[in-house]
């Protein structure tokens, strides 16, 4: 029998991309919501409650709204949106960063799906962190180059507007408070003790991005060179369909840049370890909307189900 799903948020940047990835599939029946009555509350707990699985692609508050409306036990949640990242009863849509994890969402109720800017950062600290090749008080930074995608309508708009200012040109850097909604679930899930100083930049782009951790060869366990935190990385993601750890050295093959849009389209995520042992470079270079949003909302949606995990999935 078909499992029923409900997409809260069709109409967005998310939602759209997840619902175009169900064409074709019949193990799935999507319950299709009115677009007149979409912001309906009566209309859409309906339908979540007539669901087996909810999708919200919704801002937070109205996420958190939604979870309230969930009268049916059986009915699971897989939520896009920040705002239950970090809280108990929740467990964290990453099934490559350990067992527990992907036990959580084969058997949970309630998933969250890692934000973009995370999802690079843990791929590349939370290994280290739990090998204690980096330490956990490693006071840390990270930077992060996004296309305008990753801002959802609103900023879609702004970037695609005809009469826009000067300044949508270049990149622009952000989060300048340094209280960048994605802290909380990098310290949590990686096991740092601080949240680290988080530099995002967004550019002229639609979608594709590139997260950045440097480290200094000092302060990691002795004996660490970019070559053996290579292999350690390539051992740890061995297997993974979604995760490839990159050939050491291949930064050469693209000319030393790495390009905001390489994975653009892509559901993977590929990661480069460069540098020397001084200075050593981290990088997750992916899709915001592929292992960076819908992407990994549909694998989570296949682990639930127990079908392949790439089932509609490009890699
Ligand atoms: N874009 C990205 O790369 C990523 C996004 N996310 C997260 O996914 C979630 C969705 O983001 P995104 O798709 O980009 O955002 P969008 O703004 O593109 O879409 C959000 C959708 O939710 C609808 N909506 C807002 N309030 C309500 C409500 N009360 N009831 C029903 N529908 C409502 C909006 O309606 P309307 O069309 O009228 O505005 C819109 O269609 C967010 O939490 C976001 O942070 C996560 C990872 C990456
Ligand atoms: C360009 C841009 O604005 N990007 C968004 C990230 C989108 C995202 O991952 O949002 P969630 O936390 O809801 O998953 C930002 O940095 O806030």
């Amino acid at each position: 029998m078909a499992t029923k799903i409900f997409i809260d948020g069709s109409e967005g940047t998310t939602g759209l991309r997840i619902h175009e990835r169900f064409s074709g599939r019949d193990d799935i029946e999507l319950l299709p919501i009115d677009p007149e009555k979409r912001k309906d509350i009566e209309e859409r707990k309906r339908l979540m409650n007539q669901s087996d699985i909810t999708f919200l692609c919704l801002p937070d508050a109205a996420a958190k709204e939604a979870v309230g409306l969930v009268a049916n036990d059986k009915v699971k949640i897989i939520d896009t949106s920040t705002a239950h990242r970090t809280q108990e009863g929740w467990a964290y849509g990453f099934p490559e960063i350990s067992g527990a994890h992907r036990k959580n969402i084969m058997e949970g109720k309630r998933i969250a799906v890692p934000g973009c800017h995370a999802t690079g950062f843990i791929s590349l600290v939370y290994p280290i962190v739990r090998e204690k090749i980096l330490p956990a008080d490693y006071p840390i930074s990270a930077f992060s180059l996004t296309g305008y995608s990753g801002g959802g309508k609103k900023m879609i708009g702004e970037y695609e507007d005809k009469e826009r200012t000067v300044e949508y040109d270049a990149p622009r850097e952000y989060a300048l408070s340094q209280k960048h909604k994605h802290l909380k679930e990098m310290k949590k899930v990686t096991g740092l003790l601080r949240e680290p100083l988080f530099s995002p930049i967004v550019a002229d782009y639609y979608s594709g991005m590139v997260v950045s951790v440097p480290l200094y060869g000092d302060f990691l366990k002795e004996g660490t060179t970019p070559e053996k935190l290579h292999g350690f990385l390539a051992d740890f993601y061995e297997g993974q369909k979604f995760i490839k750890v990159m050939p050491f050295g291949s930064e050469d093959a693209l000319k030393g840049m790495m390009a905001g849009n390489g994975c653009s389209g892509w559901d993977g995520l590929k990661i480069f370890v460069t540098g020397n042992e001084e200075r050593m470079l981290l990088t997750a270079q992916f899709d915001n909307l592929g292992k960076g949003a819908s992407g990994a909302a549909i694998q989570c949606l296949n682990i639930m189900l127990g079908c392949e995990e790439d089932k509609g999935l490009n890699l």
